[in-house]
């Protein structure tokens, strides 16, 4: 039991009163605002690091903030796919996507992985509902068209990645109802379109997508690096789009992190205040990014 009047632990209880002081002001100015979080598939298969972000989320809901939750599941996508001896291949950290492939995403996504992310959250004393973009018809969904040009030629391509969506319409009203009800929305990336087909969404791009329909004071996208990291490694604390679109033509900025950044800079551009790329291995990643002024991974601003 802490005791104040023991010397032994005054210190230490003494620095725990002045990490919450330290938060005031944060708590302060985000009381009654929205965060959206995206949980990415590679940080769920650690238990004591899911326990860890299902308190934050708890956390954040108790004080007064909306968290809104969406998650990604990619490589257990992959793990299925490969159990069932499918390959599955990746265009601008973009997964292909046939018919049978949206099938088994929408099963992991919207099954498996929703359902234990909110069963971790309820465990951590939420209320946590499971929903997909399909859901009050949240998200519809358009075909993802990429192109590139064909190095040889320098004629440009149309790439077909089959059932690939992004969000072309929000609505937030689920969200909203969700979150005024005291409920912590949990959002598998799967919509519909218009057309009544099936998409598979990027999940930092429906996170991404959602943040700007709320006008979210911020977009946390935890993931498995430190941050955005420069050509020598080193973490970029801070990126406005001009920044970004720089480190994509020059190559700095590959894979999956493309579609993040993206993400990043259409929410912050729509008007969510602030977007953070942060390391999702660091126990707490979000809270100690969020309530201490020391700040972690690499924050993205309009300008
Ligand atoms: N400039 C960069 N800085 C940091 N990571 C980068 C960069 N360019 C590419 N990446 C890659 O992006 C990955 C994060 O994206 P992704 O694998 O989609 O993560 P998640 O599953 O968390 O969404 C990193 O693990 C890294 O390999
Ligand atoms: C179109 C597309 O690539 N969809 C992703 C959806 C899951 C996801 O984004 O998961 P992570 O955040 O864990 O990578 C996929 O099929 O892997």
């Amino acid at each position: 039991m802490s005791n104040p009047n023991d010397p032994a632990q005054r210190d230490a209880l003494l620095a725990k009163a002045e990490t919450l002081i330290e938060a005031l002001p944060y708590l302060q100015r985000y009381a009654g605002r929205t965060f959206v979080v995206k949980y990415g598939g590679h940080a769920m298969g650690d238990p004591e690091l899911a326990r860890d972000f299902a308190e934050d989320v708890v956390l954040l809901k108790a004080i007064g903030i909306n968290p809104v939750v969406v998650h990604g599941g990619g490589p257990q996508i992959g793990a299925m796919l490969k159990k069932l001896g499918v390959e599955s291949q990746f265009i601008d950290g973009l997964r292909v996507t046939d018919k049978a492939t949206a099938e088994v995403a929408e099963m992991v996504l919207s099954g498996s992985i929703n359902k234990e992310l909110v069963n971790w959250i309820s465990g951590a004393g939420g209320k946590a509902i499971g929903i997909s973009g399909k859901d009050g018809r949240m998200v519809t969904a358009s075909k993802v068209r990429r192109t590139k040009k064909d190095p040889e030629s320098n004629i440009e391509q149309v790439l077909d990645l089959g059932f690939v969506g992004e969000p072309e319409l929000v609505d937030t009203t689920v969200i909203d109802t969700l979150s005024a009800a005291g409920m912590i929305p949990v959002i598998a990336p799967i919509a519909a379109g218009a057309d009544g087909e099936t998409y598979n969404i990027n999940a930092d791009t429906m996170a991404g997508a959602i943040a700007a329909a709320i006008g979210a004071a911020r977009l946390f996208l935890l993931t498995d690096v430190t941050g955005v990291l420069d050509k020598d490694k080193n973490l970029l604390t801070s990126l406005t789009p001009a920044d970004i679109d720089r480190l994509s033509a020059d190559g700095t900025i590959q894979g999956g992190m493309i579609p993040k950044l993206e993400t990043c800079v259409h929410a912050v551009l729509a008007g969510c205040e602030a977007a953070v790329v942060l390391d999702g291995r660091v126990p707490h990643a979000m809270l100690l990014e969020f309530f201490t002024s020391r700040g972690a991974g690499t924050l993205i601003r309009a300008g």
